[in-house]
């Protein structure tokens, strides 16, 4: 079997390099007629992924399922060139996420999507429910966008998981500056379930641990 540690190295380098060319494109002023040949280029270079192409419902083979890895999460997998990605670390007081948006992760000019932040909230508060052993769906999530976030700035993230009643989770998340952790900028409530296994099972047919 191929080395997984290696494959997921390679994965979290090709994903690096997409994230740094998703900003160079959001931020260039190229001339149209080059714009025009890197389009061409970028189709060239698509059609050598070869290989077989993952299921609909697969599990990635560098992921760990329901409670681990996932490399091309938008939110924290190193893999995706969407993700900023989000760290993510426990800490007494639940986890603790940090990251900086960047200029391809844009709403109003200068400043993060206000779908960025509830993304990033909603990934942590998951795995706030996650960590206390409860992996879990998002039902609910109340955000507010207090104020900006700028793109660019180093962020902290925080989720902490306010109650347990049976499946059902409560989760609170905030986004501050991480050089001004007091200044709220997007507050959350989320509620979460856990599905109990024969809901996991139809939804998730591709995990193994879910199957008998
Ligand atoms: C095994 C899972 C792995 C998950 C992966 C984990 C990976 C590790 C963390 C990664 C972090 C990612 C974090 C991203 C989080 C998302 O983005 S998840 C994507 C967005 N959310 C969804 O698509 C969820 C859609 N909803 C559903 O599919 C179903 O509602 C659920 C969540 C599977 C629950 O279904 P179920 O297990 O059949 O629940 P059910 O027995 O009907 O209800 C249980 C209780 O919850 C209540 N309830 C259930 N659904 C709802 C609802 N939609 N509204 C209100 N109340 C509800 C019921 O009323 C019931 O309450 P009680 O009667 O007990 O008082």
């Amino acid at each position: 079997m191929e080395d997984l540690e290696l494959r997921r190295k390679a994965v979290a380098e090709l994903g690096r390099e997409l994230r740094s060319l998703m900003e160079t494109v959001a931020r260039t002023e190229t001339p149209t007629e080059d714009l025009q040949e890197l389009a061409g280029e970028v189709q060239r270079l698509e059609a050598r992924f070869t290989g077989r192409r993952r299921e609909r419902s697969e599990i990635p083979g560098v992921d760990v399922f329901p409670f681990g890895l996932r490399m091309y999460s938008p939110a924290t997998g190193h893999g995706s060139a969407f993700a900023p990605p989000l760290e993510i670390e426990e800490t007494e007081d639940g986890l603790v996420g940090r990251c900086a948006l960047g200029v391809a992760h844009e709403g109003p000019p200068g400043y993060a999507h206000g779908g960025m932040s509830a993304m990033l909230l909603d990934e942590l508060m998951g795995w706030a429910c996650a960590a206390k052993g409860l992996p879990a769906m998002t039902i609910a999530l109340d955000v507010r966008y207090q104020r900006p976030v700028p793109v660019e700035m180093p962020l902290l993230l925080r989720a902490r998981v306010t109650g347990i009643e049976g499946r059902k989770i409560t989760v609170s998340g905030s986004v501050v500056p991480e050089d001004d952790p007091q200044t709220i900028l997007v507050a959350a409530e989320g509620r979460f379930v856990a599905p109990d296994l024969d809901r996991a099972r139809s939804l998730f047919p591709g995990a193994k641990g879910y199957q008998n």
